[in-house]
C-alpha cells in the first residue's frame, strides 16, 4: 500500500461530502439565527466541531463496521485495506478530540449539543445501529440538531420556531433515507446479527414506512415559508428538491441503492433552499 492509497483511504474514512453538508447545516442555523456577521469566530468554532465530529463518526463507524462492510462494502478503505483497523480507531479519536476542543469555546448550550452529539456517535454502531429504528432516528437526530447547534453557538436560538422547523424537516428526510439504506445492507446486517427495522418488520413494510415519512415532511416544507422564516425563493428550489426525494424514495421499493443515493441529493437541494430562502429575506426584492 503506497502512502498516497493510505492518505486517501484515511480521507474516505472521513466522507468528505457528509462532512461539508453537514457544516453547511450548521452554517445555516447560524444564520438563520441571525447570528453570523454578530458571531463570526463562534460560528467558525461550530462550523469546525461539526466537521470534525461528522469525520470522527464516520470513521468509528467504519473501524466498528469492518466485518459487516467486508459483505456489504468490501471497497471501503479498511475492507481493502487502505487503512489499517487501529490507524482508522486512532485518526477518530483524533478528530473526536479536535471537536471537543473547538466546542469548548461556546456557549453552554452549544457544548451541551455536542456533548450529547459527540457521545452519541461514539456509542451508535456498537449500541443502536442494530435496534430495529433506534439507530435511524438517532442519525436523523444528528443531521437535525446541526441547526440547534449553530443558532446556540451564536448565543441565541434565534426564534426557536425556525431551528425547529428546519430540525424536523431535516430529522425526518434523514430517517427516510437512513431506513432505505437499511434495506440496501439487509444481507451483511444479518450476517452480523443486526436487528435493524428491515430486518425487524420486513423489507417493504420498513420502504412503506420510509416513504410515509417523506411525505409527511414534504407536506410540512412549505412551513417555513408560511411562517415567513424563509422567502419565496425558498419555495421556489424546495419544491423540485421535494420531486426528487420523493422520486427517489418510490424507486427505492425496485432499487434501494439507487434510491437512497439519489434521496441524498434532493436532501442536499433542500438544504440550498433553506440557504436561498434565508438570504431571500434580506434581499426585499426577492424576499
Ligand atoms: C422535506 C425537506 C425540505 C427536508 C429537508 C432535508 C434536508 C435539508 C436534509 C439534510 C441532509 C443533509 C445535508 C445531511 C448532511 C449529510 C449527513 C451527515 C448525512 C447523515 O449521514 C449518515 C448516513 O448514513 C451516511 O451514509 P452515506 O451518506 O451513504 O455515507
Ligand atoms: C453538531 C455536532 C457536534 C455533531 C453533528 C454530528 C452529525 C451531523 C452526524 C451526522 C450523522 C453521522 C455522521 C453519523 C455517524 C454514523 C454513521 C456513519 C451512520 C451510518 O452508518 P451505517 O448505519 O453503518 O451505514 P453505512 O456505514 O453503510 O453508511
Ligand atoms: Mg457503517
Amino acid at each position: 500500500m503506497t502512502a498516497g492509497e493510505t492518505i486517501r483511504g484515511v480521507l474516505e474514512l472521513t466522507r468528505p461530502v457528509n462532512v461539508i453538508a453537514a457544516s453547511v447545516l450548521t452554517f445555516i442555523g447560524a444564520f438563520v439565527a441571525g447570528g453570523v456577521t454578530a458571531e463570526p469566530i463562534a460560528v467558525a468554532a461550530a462550523v469546525g466541531a461539526t466537521a470534525l465530529a461528522v469525520g470522527a463518526g464516520n470513521a468509528i463507524n467504519d473501524y466498528f463496521d469492518r466485518e459487516i462492510d467486508r459483505i456489504n462494502q468490501p471497497d471501503r478503505a479498511i475492507p481493502r485495506g487502505a487503512v489499517s483497523p487501529r490507524g482508522a480507531l486512532a485518526f477518530s479519536i483524533v478528530l473526536f478530540l479536535g471537536a471537543v476542543v473547538l466546542a469548548l469555546t461556546l456557549p453552554s448550550l452549544a457544548i451541551a449539543i455536542a456533548t450529547i452529539n459527540l457521545v452519541a456517535l461514539v456509542a451508535y454502531t456498537k449500541v443502536f445501529k442494530g435496534l430495529p429504528g433506534l439507530g435511524n432516528a438517532l442519525v436523523a437526530y444528528l443531521v437535525g440538531s446541526t441547526f440547534l447547534f449553530g443558532a446556540a453557538a451564536v448565543g441565541t436560538v434565534g426564534d426557536v420556531g425556525a431551528a425547529a422547523v428546519l430540525f424536523l424537516l431535516a430529522a425526518v428526510a434523514t430517517l427516510t433515507r437512513e431506513i432505505i439504506k437499511d434495506v440496501e445492507d439487509v444481507e451483511g446486517d444479518r450476517e452480523e446479527g443486526l436487528n435493524t427495522l428491515p430486518i425487524a418488520i420486513g423489507e417493504r413494510r420498513a420502504l412503506v414506512l420510509a416513504i410515509a415519512l417523506l411525505i409527511l415532511a414534504v407536506l410540512a416544507s412549505p412551513i417555513p415559508y408560511a411562517l415567513e422564516y424563509f422567502g419565496i425563493a425558498y419555495l421556489l428550489v424546495v419544491v423540485p428538491a421535494d420531486a426528487i426525494m420523493l422520486y427517489a424514495a418510490y424507486e427505492s421499493f425496485d432499487d434501494p441503492t439507487a434510491g437512497q443515493s439519489h434521496l441524498k441529493y434532493g436532501m442536499f437541494f433542500a438544504a440550498l433552499a433553506f440557504i436561498v430562502g434565508r438570504a431571500a429575506l434580506a434581499v426585499p426584492t426577492i424576499g
